[in-house]
């Protein structure tokens, strides 16, 4: 199963976004969307998700195993597609368990719903998500922080394969983001494929495979970590100073100076 785009081109009235951009993303890769704000990276990530119609003549220029994302049934597509969006539409009233528990809603096999499979695997995800003692408790009274990582587990219990990651590290306190992106590298050893916005390029550097930057004009550069990450594309998406640095042969960028400032 593949993602691909074709000649997708993605804009606002007045901006460019992207221009004819054509990616194939494979189960087992971990793709990063760099750029500044603004730069059209929310919007890339509800096209891949077909939260956004996006046909260029009669031909759809996002497919999911040859398919649009449109003409799958929602069920189908929520078993092998997980979104999550920057900010979630409306408050769910429900405790812990319950809102991971709606992870498994597209594997509901009988009438009589959730099975002990379904109960098990989410449990697991909370526990991997380290929200066991607050399982019980209502979503709405948890931290920034703590309700994130609900939201991952609830994508963890859906099992996709693919997994679209708008800012998935926000909120998150260092332990959680380390916990977070060791997870995401470990679901893509297994066979999933992870398209993330990250803002920190460390992390990029150090977990992702495959590099997307959206620049401001509607370019865009992508391919692997290596080729494509390094100071003068950094510079250039970011526009400021950025200096690399090795640690324990891991590469990290560092914003420097302020040009003009
Ligand atoms: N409905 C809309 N109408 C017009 N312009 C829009 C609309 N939605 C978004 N935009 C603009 O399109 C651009 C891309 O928005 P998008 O949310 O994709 O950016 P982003 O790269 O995710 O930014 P950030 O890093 O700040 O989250 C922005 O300049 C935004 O103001």
């Amino acid at each position: 199963m593949i993602l691909q785009t074709r000649n997708l081109t993605l804009q606002y009235p007045g901006k460019l976004l992207c221009c004819n951009l054509s990616l194939t993303i494979k189960p087992g890769e971990c793709w990063a969307i760099l750029g500044q704000n603004g730069c059209g990276k929310t919007t890339l990530i509800h096209a891949l998700g077909g939260l956004r119609r996006v046909d260029s003549g009669n031909e759809s220029s996002v497919m999911i195993a040859g398919k649009p994302p449109q003409t799958w049934s929602r069920r189908e597509l929520a078993r092998n597609l997980g979104i999550m969006l920057q900010e979630e539409p409306g408050e769910f009233w429900g405790n812990v368990y319950e809102y991971v528990l709606l992870g498994r809603y597209p594997h509901i096999k009988n009438m009589f719903g959730w099975d002990a499979i379904d109960q098990d695997m989410t449990l697991k995800a909370i526990e991997r998500m380290e929200l066991t003692s607050l399982a019980h408790r209502p979503l709405v009274t948890l931290s920034g922080g703590e309700r994130q990582r609900a939201r991952i587990a609830l994508l963890l219990a859906q099992t996709p394969v693919y997994y679209l990651l708008d800012e998935p590290l926000q909120h998150l306190d260092l332990r959680h983001q380390l916990l977070a992106m060791t997870l995401f590298n470990e679901l893509a050893r297994q066979g999933s494929a992870l398209v993330m916005v990250l803002h920190d390029i460390s992390w990029a550097s150090r977990f992702c495979d495959h590099v997307l930057m959206l620049f401001d004009n509607g370019h865009v550069i992508s391919g692997s970590t290596e080729e494509t990450l390094n100071q003068s594309n950094l510079e250039a998406l970011y526009q400021c100073n950025i200096k690399e640095v090795v640690v324990n042969h891991g590469r990290h960028f560092v914003p420097e100076t302020m040009p003009g400032v």
